[in-house]
């Protein structure tokens, strides 16, 4: 398996959405470097669960749980991902809930594979930016926000999330330069292929969430088109 700095594409699978046996396995063996399994909101244990027994039945591909709901924790999963939005005005959404979550699971943490994502919400009409009361920041926030990502908190990943919408390349470009070790994670409405070049020629790692279940042949190509970027 390859380490998880080496993740160039992942597909975020959404629990709340359906999606066909024939289009999973297409998602599963696509040669993407992970699978995320996270939403927004309507994730249940039940929908978590469906997806991790469908993929696990018959791929490889690592699996992770990006966590947004604390009862969808379930063991099983190679890693688990924990979102800290750091442009939200609520500091529960940032800290609170993961202190809390953190006291109930410490003992399990020691046996799981957790990492904490520094997530900046730039798009103001995105489920999430609303859901966890997001402020809009401009490019010095940003910049900001990366730092304490990286010199601050010392976290794995700084996600720059435009869920549903195509996000501003000069800005990643910008983001990427204040980063040296935390990885940069960018995903939102990556659609077609040159998208997915534009954005990885800056992100280290690009997520294709949405467009599975609107196009799914353009999706699968994103894979391709960020192999040896
Ligand atoms: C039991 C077990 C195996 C334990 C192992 C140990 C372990 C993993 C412990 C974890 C402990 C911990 C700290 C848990 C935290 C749990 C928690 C509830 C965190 C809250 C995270 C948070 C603030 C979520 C808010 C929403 C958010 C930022 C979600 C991220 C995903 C996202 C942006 C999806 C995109 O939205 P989508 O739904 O796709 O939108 P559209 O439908 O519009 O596309
Ligand atoms: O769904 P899209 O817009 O592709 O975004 C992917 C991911 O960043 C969502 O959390
Ligand atoms: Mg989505």
């Amino acid at each position: 398996m390859k380490n998880i700095n080496e993740w160039h594409h992942i597909f975020k699978l959404d629990p709340a959405k359906e999606i066909s046996d024939e289009h999973l396995d297409q998602i599963c063996e696509s040669g993407t470097d992970a699978i995320i399994v996270g939403g927004t909101d309507n994730v249940t244990l039940d929908g978590v669960l469906d997806l991790l027994s469908r993929i696990r039945r018959n791929h490889m591909v690592p699996v992770v749980l990006e966590v947004s709901e604390e009862e969808t924790l379930t063991p099983g999963f190679d890693y688990y991902f924990v979102p800290m939005v750091l442009n939200s005005k609520e500091k529960k959404y940032m800290m609170d809930i993961q202190h809390k979550a953190i006291k109930e699971f410490i003992d399990m943490m020691e046996f799981a594979e957790v990492y904490f994502e520094g997530y900046c919400i730039l798009n103001e009409d995105a489920k999430a930016f609303q859901y966890t009361n997001c402020v809009m920041p401009d490019l010095d926030d940003v910049k900001a926000y990366a730092y304490m990502a990286e010199k601050v908190f010392h976290l794995p990943f700084f996600y720059v999330e435009y869920s549903g919408t195509y996000g501003d390349p000069t800005l990643v470009k910008e983001v990427k330069e204040e980063l040296q070790n935390t990885q940069l994670l960018y995903g939102g409405g990556i659609e077609t292929s040159t998208q997915a070049k534009e954005m990885k020629k800056y992100a280290d790692t690009i997520i294709v969430g949405n467009s599975i279940y609107t196009n799914i042949k353009e999706a699968l190509k994103t894979v391709e088109a960020v192999k040896g970027n």
